[in-house]
């Protein structure tokens, strides 16, 4: 480590050093970042990005008591590497170190808990309208990116913050891109504002003259402001946000810092809602993730030389056999449609939209628009595939409920991501989704056990004109096989992968090669189990269970999901069997009622008590509960 970086002690060190300090510090933070990212993987591009921006805001600002609220948090590597997490970076997202995110349980620098988009303005907001009535004086900063203000969720709280005009300074830091292209009108305006620089120095000159006029230089400034004829809107850098109620100052150049740290000076004396629009760099500083942001976006490990990642081998992931699925069906159907919410990579819809560039459509930061957007498409005929994270599908429930499933539109939403999704920790793991989709009349809910087996729901899916969710887990299949063509499913029926036994192994998705492999053990330590691969969380196989629950061999069921134990699917199993009076002892296996930490995913799987042994050991345990 080199020289200022080391010898700050405290975040209120920054604001002593000088601007070229800063510029040096600026330097070491970047080689400090790129060097532990590389072997603990994270979300380099964007916290490259933003190195300068946070270093004048620390210069400027005296934080924690001044509230800084960044937007994802995935660009916070710096703010992290200065408020006492320098030490512990090596551990980023892993198993018991230091987060991803900015986390309240922190640091108390960590102003508001993050990891999905769009919400730093009204949680900043909500800070401003304390601090008020609190009779405070602290500045309240909202760092969000131009990918977060799709979402619409920033612009209600734009909206609400123009109109009550407290003093509240937003940071738009403009990068030019989302995970992949940004995408949407309010790209395209802030693109032109980028280009538009002769506007901005020209309105600031204008500015400055008008206030430099004694007595009646600010009252003209206020009423040429005023001019609302819409050629404002149109033609004045920021018009957009200035009829909204803010004032707008840039574009800047987000690396520059003897301007960032003037124009911070100036901006902590204003009042009312402020927004400064910088334009920054994803990647900035390092060569290959300049050159690439997207890979470096989000990244595993890599040789920091060549920005290269380890090549890893293995079965596909979920993700490709997915996306390689749907454009099979969609060449033989021309009324499949596809809608991603800014993941087109993520979700694999990327290879779709080249190969169907109409019948694609990437909404940006938008889950809730994206589902409502394919009942729609729905209603009008069409058969849309909504791909989303499981985690951001939380986003979109009521029009899930209320556009969907009310209306028994013909929507199948890919939830990708479902389960434990690793090193991103509780803000993304998909451990809701059973629970919050089961309730929904008219919906069906399917997890494939493999790759293979995702491929015959997506069709069937496809095939019956209802709502339908189908969710799948992050990472690689299991490496079965991959046949050519489509064999539809029965709906609400299981398959019986062992058909004998005094314990019944009831799974669901991935945990179904996780309870044949328990069920050998338990073999071996002399229990019989039989399993049963469920696949319909909804409509559950009640034939089966009921059949199974009077089969005189059968002693003990057990229910095994990759979910939350509240609402799941050992819930369906159970209310099932208690409704038809056929209730056996159950021990129902899954997450309880907590936050999952951090980690890879076998080590979160692990901490759940959800690897092979340890359903094992816990079904035998439960097994000689019985006789006690
Ligand atoms: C609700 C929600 N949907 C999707 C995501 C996934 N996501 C994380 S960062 C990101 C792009 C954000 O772009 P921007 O705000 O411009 O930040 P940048 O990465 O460019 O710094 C997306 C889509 C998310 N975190 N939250
Ligand atoms: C910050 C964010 O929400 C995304 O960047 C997310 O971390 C991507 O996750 P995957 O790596 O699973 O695509
Ligand atoms: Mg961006």
């Amino acid at each position: 480590m080199t020289q200022i970086l080391q010898e700050l002690k405290t975040p209120q060190d920054v604001r002593k050093l000088t601007v070229r300090d800063l510029e040096t510090l600026a330097a070491e933070v970047r080689s400090f970042m790129i060097k532990h990212v590389s072997k603990t993987g994270g979300h380099l591009a964007p916290s490259l990005g933003t190195v300068e921006l946070t270093l004048a805001l620390y210069h400027v600002f005296n934080f924690p008591t001044d509230k800084l609220v960044w937007d994802v948090g995935h660009q916070a590597y710096t703010h992290k590497i200065l408020t006492g997490r320098r030490d512990r970076f090596a551990t980023l997202r892993t198993k018991g170190g230091i987060t991803g995110f900015p986390n309240r349980f922190e640091s108390p620098y960590d102003a508001f808990g993050v990891g999905h988009a769009s919400t730093a303005i009204s949680a900043a907001l909500g800070m401003a309208l304390a601090r008020d009535l609190d009779g405070k004086k602290n500045a309240v900063i909202a760092v969000l990116g131009d990918g977060a203000l799709t979402g619409g969720e920033a612009f209600e709280g734009l909206n609400s913050a123009g109109d009550l005009g407290r003093n509240l300074i937003v940071i738009l830091n403009d990068n030019g891109r989302s995970i992949d292209e940004n995408v949407g009108a309010m790209s395209e305006y802030l693109s032109k504002l980028r280009l538009m620089p002769q506007y901005n120095r020209a309105k600031r000159d204008v500015e400055h003259l008008l206030k430099s006029i004694p007595h009646i230089g600010g009252k003209v400034y206020r009423t040429a402001s005023a001019i609302k004829d819409g050629v404002r809107t149109a033609l004045v850098p920021g018009g957009l946000f200035e009829e909204m109620g803010f004032r707008y100052l840039g574009p800047l150049d987000g690396h520059n810092l003897p301007l960032l740290v003037e124009t911070l000076s100036q901006v902590r004396q204003m009042r009312g809602p402020i927004l400064l629009h910088v334009h920054t760099k994803k990647g900035k500083g390092y060569l290959p993730a300049e050159q690439a942001p997207e890979k470096f976006h989000g990244i595993g490990c890599f040789d920091v030389k060549t920005g290269e990642c380890p090549k890893k081998q293995g079965a596909p992931t979920y993700t490709a056999v997915f996306s390689e699925a749907l454009q099979q069906l969609a060449a033989a159907d021309q009324g499949i449609v596809a809608i991603t919410a800014a993941m087109p990579s993520g979700t694999g819809l990327k290879a779709f939209g080249e190969r169907f560039p109409d019948r694609c459509f990437d909404v940006g930061i938008a889950e809730e628009h994206a589902v409502t957007l394919a009942a729609g498409l729905a209603a009008a005929g069409k058969k849309p595939v909504v791909a989303l994270y499981s985690t951001f599908a939380q986003r979109a429930y009521d029009q899930i409920l209320h556009d969907v499933c009310l209306q028994k539109l013909p929507v199948v939403l890919a939830l990708d991501r479902a389960g434990l999704v690793g090193q991103d920790g509780p803000t993304h793991h998909g451990v809701f989704d059973y629970s919050y989709l089961r309730p929904l009349p008219n919906m069906t809910v399917m997890a494939p056990k493999d790759e293979a087996e995702l491929r015959d729901m997506l069709a069937t899916a496809l095939s019956l004109g209802t709502p339908v969710v189908l969710r799948y887990p992050r990472g690689r299949g299991v490496g079965v096989p991959l046949r050519e063509g489509f064999s539809p499913l029965t709906v609400g029926r299981a398959e019986i992968l062992r058909a004998q036994g005094s314990v019944a192994l009831l799974a669901v998705g991935s945990m179904v090669p996780a309870a044949e492999q328990a069920a050998e053990q338990l073999e071996a330590d002399g229990i019989s189990a039989r399993v049963a691969n469920m696949r319909f969380i909804k409509p559950l196989d009640a034939e089966l269970l009921l059949r199974w629950a009077h089969d005189e061999e059968v002693r003990v069921f057990v229910t095994i999901e990759e979910n939350m134990l509240a609402g799941g699917f050992g819930s369906a199993v159970l209310e099932t069997l208690a409704d038809e009076n056929a209730l056996l002892p159950i021990l129902r296996l899954g997450i309880g009622d907590t936050f999952v930490e951090q980690g890879t995913r076998e080590e979160l799987l692990a901490l759940c008590g959800l690897t092979p042994q340890q359903i094992a050991a816990r079904v035998e345990e439960f097994w000689k509960g019985l006789d006690d």
